[in-house]
């Protein structure tokens, strides 16, 4: 069998008194997409430095394509996307690119990159100079040119504008039906829920919860609506089976739980009817990614 494209077993790493990383494990697989979540500071660029070799952890193991992540001769087999960019200030896009591009034996061609990115009409343009949703396109085209087996890219969408997300997003299905391991950091959950093919949550240093996305929000769905605030939804569960429950979270959004049958909408639309209730946005749907992961980490901010 193939090996693990990563393979991260009890990883420690700490600051000070902050562990950083406290006894973390996942693993990835090539021809998928890995992606980390977790809350601001929850050790994701952690682990993945220790992965990409930027960084030395304090214990556990860490395997990257089956070697030690400071084995020199992974340099060319894995592509890095740093959220900072990486790219000398005064290069030109295109020339920085197939610079990058003559280190690898058999590269992407950097104009057809850099077309796909949308950046052909700032080749000649120097890296300060690109705006910021550029420069991140300019880094991510600089961590796929070489062809690598694996991928690293944090946060690769952050402050993009709709073009260049759906742009990036095509790019990284082609790279994994193209067999590379993506492993991918991000604050979106749509965009974890649409690439993912496995979701590591991450939580003060460790994995709580980590499997395909569908089956961390399971089969269940949920009615949703948007009426005035502060509705009484004791007297309308009253109205409906004894196990389903209503919720208010936050203020005018209703979720009500339950066996979802055509004969509960139609209690929940009488009820409405039945207090003059005008309700917004009614719909039957999964939970998605994103209440999953605040039911796991929390709502309150972190520090
Ligand atoms: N070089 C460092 N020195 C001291 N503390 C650090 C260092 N790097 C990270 N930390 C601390 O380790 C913890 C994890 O940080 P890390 O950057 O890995 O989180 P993250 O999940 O990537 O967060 P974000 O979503 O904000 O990027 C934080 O408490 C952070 O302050």
């Amino acid at each position: 069998m193939e090996p693990l494209a990563v393979a991260v077993n009890g990883l420690v790493k700490r600051y000070g008194m902050t562990a950083a990383a406290d006894g973390l494990s996942f693993e990835a697989r090539s021809g998928e997409v890995t992606a980390l979540l977790g809350p601001n500071g929850a050790g994701k660029t952690t682990t993945v430095e220790i992965c990409e070799g930027y960084r030395r952890a304090d214990a556990g193991s860490v395997r990257v394509l089956g070697r030690d992540p400071h084995d020199p001769e992974l340099r060319t087999r894995i592509g890095v996307m740093l959220q900072s960019g990486g790219v000398p200030t005064h290069a030109r896009a295109g020339e920085f690119l197939r610079l990058i591009a003559s280190f690898y034996a058999t590269p992407l061609d950097p104009a057809a990159l850099l077309e796909r990115l949308g950046l052909t009409a700032s080749a000649r343009t120097s890296y300060r100079r690109l705006s910021g949703g550029q420069q991140q396109r300019l880094a991510l085209a600089a961590a796929v040119v070489g062809r690598p087996e694996l991928v690293f890219l944090d946060e690769p969408t952050a402050g993009l504008d709709p073009q260049a997300r759906h742009a990036t997003w095509e790019l990284v299905e082609d790279l994994k039906a193209a067999g590379v391991a993506v492993i991918l950091t991000t604050h979106h959950m749509d965009e974890a829920e649409r690439l993912a093919d496995e979701v590591v949550i991450v939580d003060h240093g460790s994995v709580i919860a980590s499997g395909p996305p569908s089956s961390l929000t399971g089969a269940e769905r949920q009615l949703r609506f948007r009426a005035r605030p502060g509705l009484g939804l004791d007297e309308l569960l009253s109205a409906l089976p004894p196990a389903t429950i209503a919720k208010e979270s936050p203020a005018g959004h209703y979720v009500i739980e339950g066996d979802l049958v055509p004969e509960l909408l139609a209690t929940v639309t009488a009820w409405c009817a039945s207090n003059g209730v005008m309700t917004e946005d009614l719909r039957i749907e999964r939970r998605t990614l994103e209440d999953v992961f605040l039911e796991l980490t929390g709502r309150e901010l972190r520090s």
